[in-house]
């Protein structure tokens, strides 16, 4: 299948006030849509970020692939290499690591490899998971992610979700969003309130929901010394404790100490990254995500090396609209190891580019969907209105840090506050 043209639009979809270490999310979540069309008229679909920075990147790379074909994967590495260069694409909030050329080539690379492996299976009437070498399970488990959260956006009305900054809150939060989708592994993004309210916070989700897994991630929040504190505080309680201090010499130290294993997507971003993490003995679980870690194949890839050490493998989630969530399904469901409930942010928007229906939460379990490639559509319409509210929301990169200075004025992000 030769590509006609690659279409490439960045869209916009609300978000509410979340809050992390970083400061908070703004009124709309920026992704990028990208479908492959085929000189047949079979089209790929593929999803990434949407930041300008990432969308120059991605545009230069869809303006060289006409003629190509989507079943030459090298060939789409070779392009990608070559348009992009040294280019580092950076954005504002650092919440997935440090940036460089490698990571660049293998989040540009990875938004138009998810939309090969569609139009792949599209032709070939078969799923991406059967591409990937056929199912190691049928439903993917997800997990529930908490925030501490404002009411409202600055100006608007409050949302239906409310002020999360109690205990009590999130209780509530977290018993809406089992009630609603039925996880059971629970994961709260901390780096917001001092470790202790945090704790206490992880202290009431434990009383309220008895033996569900639990998890709290701050990205980098912590110093060492406090993260230890709080790993003693919680042993028992969590079944890993992510990111707590930034750094893998850090993360060696807390790892040390604690007595649950310690999660990453912060210190171990890239293939190189793994070697030194596993000397220090830092990190005990890995959050893969395909959209930095080099596509669908190179998780799979990263999951072989951590069955290798011994190193459990999660998968990490940013805001996402429903055609990366059938990505995330596809590669998880073709990893055999893959050891706990994936994270997903698919409870807090409201909306969507793709028909409703072929992506389902039961028992916070979703489905692999059976049809051809990733098994989802695209609703044309809801393209246009996701593009139209890129347009007029005016925002061209993720900052969390300035948004929050509007609600406090002295705001620093809070890595390594603690
Ligand atoms: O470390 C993590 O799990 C994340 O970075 C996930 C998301 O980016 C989350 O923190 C967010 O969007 O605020
Ligand atoms: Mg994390």
């Amino acid at each position: 299948m030769r590509i006609r043209e690659a279409l490439l639009t960045p869209v916009a979809f609300a978000d509410p006030p979340l809050l992390n270490a970083m400061g908070v999310h703004e009124p709309y979540a920026l992704r990028s849509v990208l479908r492959l069309v085929g000189e047949d008229g079979v089209t790929g679909l593929g999803e990434s970020y949407g930041d300008e920075a990432f969308l120059t990147q991605a545009r230069r790379v869809a303006e060289q692939l006409t003629g190509w074909d989507v079943f030459d994967l090298p060939g789409l590495r070779r392009t990608v290499e070559r348009v992009v260069g040294e280019t580092v694409y950076t954005d504002l909030h650092g919440l997935t690591g440090g940036f460089s050329t490698g990571k660049t080539l293998a989040s540009v690379y990875s938004l138009f490899e998810v939309a090969a492996l569609d139009a792949q299976g599209r032709l070939l009437g078969r799923p991406v998971c059967d591409l990937l070498g056929g199912r190691a399970r049928d439903e993917v488990e997800f997990s529930a992610y908490l925030f501490y959260k404002y009411g409202a956006h600055l100006g608007a009305e409050a949302d239906d979700w409310g002020e999360v900054l109690t205990p009590e809150a999130l209780v509530g939060e977290a018993r809406h969003m089992l009630d609603t989708y039925g996880f059971r592994s629970l994961k709260l993004k901390g780096g917001v309130l001092p470790p202790a309210q945090e704790t206490e916070g992880i202290r009431a989700l434990a009383a309220a929901f008895p033996g569900h897994p639990l998890r709290i991630d701050p990205n980098g929040a912590w110093k060492p010394g406090t993260a230890i504190e709080v790993a003693r505080a919680l042993d028992g309680v969590l079944e890993y404790l992510e990111d707590p201090t930034p750094g893998i010499a850090g993360m060696a130290r807390v790892a040390e100490e604690a007595g649950m294993p310690l999660a990453t997507n912060m210190c171990v971003v890239r293939f190189e990254d793994l070697e030194p993490a596993i000397r220090a003995k830092a990190v005990g679980v890995v959050l893969s995500d395909h959209h930095f870690w080099g596509g669908l194949r190179d998780t799979q890839a990263l999951s072989v090396l951590c069955r290798s050490f011994g190193i459990g493998l999660s998968m990490h989630s940013n805001s996402h609209l429903g055609i990366s969530l059938a990505a995330m399904v596809h590669v998880a469901a073709a990893t055999p190891h893959l050891s706990y409930a994936c994270d997903t942010h698919w409870p807090w928007k409201e909306t969507d580019v793709i028909v409703p229906g072929a992506l389902e939460f039961r028992d916070g379990a979703v489905r692999v969907p059976d049809g051809p490639g990733l098994g989802v559509e695209l609703d044309e319409d809801a393209l246009a209105r996701a593009h139209e509210d890129y347009l007029r929301c005016g925002l061209r990169k993720r900052d969390d840090a300035s948004y929050m200075r509007r609600y406090v004025g002295s705001f620093q992000p809070n890595t390594e506050r603690w």
